[in-house]
């Protein structure tokens, strides 16, 4: 049983929002949205073409726009891009309307994960673990702030474990009534 009425995936590039969000919403049988994916669809550009003509200011304008949109649903599960906690809006309507979950991944996982990925604009960077530091050390206290539930999110091999553990933490709790999720 599943008592809340959305949820909603935070954390860094890499965490697994995408990929263990469909997973949890195909166990739960809730409908799964990917906010960057969303965003490339209805702008029909790839983010990175986004961050290149737009800068990064124009894709939080429409990363905010669609976030406002997708969590305005019920019953769903919604895997964020990493930067969407970072507008005061953003984090209003993710804390108000579902139950937020950080997918808390080591530096070490991301850059394991991650090794092949060329599409993030913001891994373009000539130390890739140094950026990915520095923006653990901005957004971490962010997604801490916002979120109900923490999940350490460290393994490299597979990710439907993940899923599966994440289902199995989020029922045990909902079982013990500790469901603290935003009405
Ligand atoms: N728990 C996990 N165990 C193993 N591999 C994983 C796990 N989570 C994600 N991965 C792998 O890491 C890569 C990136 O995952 P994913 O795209 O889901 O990250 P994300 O959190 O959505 O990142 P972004 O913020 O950039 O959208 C994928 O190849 C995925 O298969
Ligand atoms: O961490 C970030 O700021 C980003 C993460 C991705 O999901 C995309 O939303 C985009 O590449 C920016
Ligand atoms: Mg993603």
């Amino acid at each position: 049983m599943n008592p809340a009425p959305n949820l909603f995936l935070v954390g860094p590039m890499g965490a697994g929002k995408t990929t263990v969000g469909r997973q949890i919403a195909e166990l739960f049988r809730m409908p799964f949205f990917d906010l960057d994916h969303e965003i490339e669809a209805h702008t029909g550009a790839a983010v990175s073409l986004i961050f290149e003509l737009e800068g990064e200011t124009g894709f939080r304008c429409r990363e905010a726009a669609m976030l406002a949109e997708l969590t305005a649903r019920r019953g769903v599960v919604l895997a964020t891009g990493g930067g969407a906690v970072l507008g005061a809006d953003n984090r209003r309507f993710l804390h108000e309307r579902g139950f937020v979950i950080w997918l808390d991944a080591t530096v070490d996982a991301q850059l394991a994960r991650l090794e092949r990925d060329r599409q993030r604009p913001l891994l373009r960077a000539p130390d890739r673990r140094v950026r990915l530091e520095q923006l653990a050390a901005e957004r971490n206290p962010i997604y801490a702030e916002i979120a109900d539930l923490r999940v350490a999110s460290t393994g490299v091999g597979n990710s439907t474990h993940a899923a599966h553990d994440l289902l199995d933490l989020l029922e045990a709790r909902w079982r013990r009534g500790n469901t603290d999720v935003a009405a």
